[in-house]
């Protein structure tokens, strides 16, 4: 029987390269060994499925994965390894994603809108609600940039909601906006839930959990620490952040520091390793385990990097397009150039087309 989920993410990690210039980015592209470039794991294998109807809540301290982990279910950014199985159309509101600067407002609307599928006249029949609902007056035909966080959020957050996705989710947009658009956003996605969507909201205000969220993910430092009820969730965070805010500054440095090297140190080899260890105790009868692990973890997965096979095919076109602009510079055909390479070093000043008979 099919499993009923709207989203399920299976064992993702995700790995970040932390370059210093853009020079070390782009020849790490072209490097066969990458061992040398930094790298952090922002997220170590989060597992967590979420129901139809259901909105989960995502907590954690700054930089655990909260936004991350709704990126890649958004499908912003794809993960490093695991398995993402999104049901339905999503549409995100975060601070910092979704809108295109150069743009104006209604631009954005439109441009959002299209990517979501909605027709031309669709999107003209809605304009003015979504105008409406972002209460962002004349500003609507100015480019985002000029916004302020706020006005941006409003834009994203009226855009989201009147698209009408299956998955809604909210990334601390709700944190900039005054009251008003405030309790306008928290009405919303009440309605929202009594339509039965899926939301998925991350928050660093536990009231706004308390108040929307039918379920919580912990997510601490790359890893997810507990997932369960809202309440007893919350209250083992608030026993967190309690001993947390208790430590001295050194203490609280150092316990930052150990989580971060953790997340620097992560080897996705061993991971890989451990996950089929617990499935061959689980199910000491499954065959192919170890094959169906690397499968769990790499089947889904969009590679960022290039293969050593398109690097090695990368550059053999470059020195084929290299050979062709010397010969065009030698002056020579290139059936002259492959009799004697020496040519190459010895420009004509004539053009040295080839014998025709
Ligand atoms: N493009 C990137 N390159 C390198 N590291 C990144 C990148 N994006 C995020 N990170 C790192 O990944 C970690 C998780 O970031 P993320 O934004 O998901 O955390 P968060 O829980 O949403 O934090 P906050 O509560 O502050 O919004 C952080 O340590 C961050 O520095």
């Amino acid at each position: 029987m099919e499993e009923n989920y709207k989203v399920k993410v299976q064992n993702v990690t995700k790995e970040y390269d932390l370059f210093k210039t853009q020079s070390e980015k782009l020849r790490s592209f072209f490097a066969i060994s990458k061992h040398q470039i930094p790298h952090f794991w922002s997220l170590m294998g989060i597992s967590l499925t979420i129901q139809p109807g259901e909105t989960l809540g995502l907590i954690g301290v700054n930089g655990s994965g909260k936004s991350t982990l709704s990126n890649i279910i958004s499908g912003i950014i794809p993960q490093t390894t695991g398995y993402v199985d999104v049901r339905g159309d999503t549409s995100i509101v975060a601070i910092h994603a979704g809108l295109r600067n150069n743009l104006t407002g209604r631009e954005n609307i439109r441009l959002k809108s299209l990517m979501q599928g909605l027709t031309n006249e669709e999107i003209d029949e809605m304009m003015p609600d979504i105008i409406a609902f972002a209460d962002i007056g004349d500003f609507v035909d100015q480019p985002v940039k000029s916004y302020s966080s706020g006005m941006r959020s409003r834009l994203g957050f009226a855009i989201a909601v009147h698209i009408n996705p299956d998955i809604l989710i909210i990334d601390e947009a709700l944190s900039v906006g005054d009251d008003t658009f405030y309790q306008k956003c928290v009405d919303k996605i009440t309605e929202f839930k009594q339509e039965g969507k899926t939301i998925i909201f991350v928050s660093h205000s536990l009231k706004q959990i308390e108040m929307l969220c039918d379920k919580v993910a912990w997510i601490n430092y790359g890893e997810l620490k507990m997932v369960g009820e809202t309440k007893e969730v919350t209250t083992k965070y608030r026993e967190f952040t309690k001993w947390f805010k208790k430590l001295s500054k050194k203490e609280k440095h150092d316990f930052e520091t150990e989580r971060k090297n953790v997340q620097k140190n992560f080897s996705i080899q061993n991971y890989q390793k451990q996950v089929t260890e617990e499935m061959q105790k689980a199910a000491p009868q499954e065959k192919n385990v170890h094959s169906k692990v690397h499968r769990l973890f790499y089947s889904s997965v969009i590679s960022e990097k290039m293969s050593v096979g398109n690097q090695l095919l990368t550059w053999a076109v470059l020195l084929v397009v290299i050979f062709f602009c010397l010969v065009n510079i030698s002056g020579y055909s290139v059936g002259h150039v492959l009799n004697d390479p020496s040519l190459l070093m010895h420009p004509s000043d004539v053009l040295h087309l080839p014998d025709v008979k």
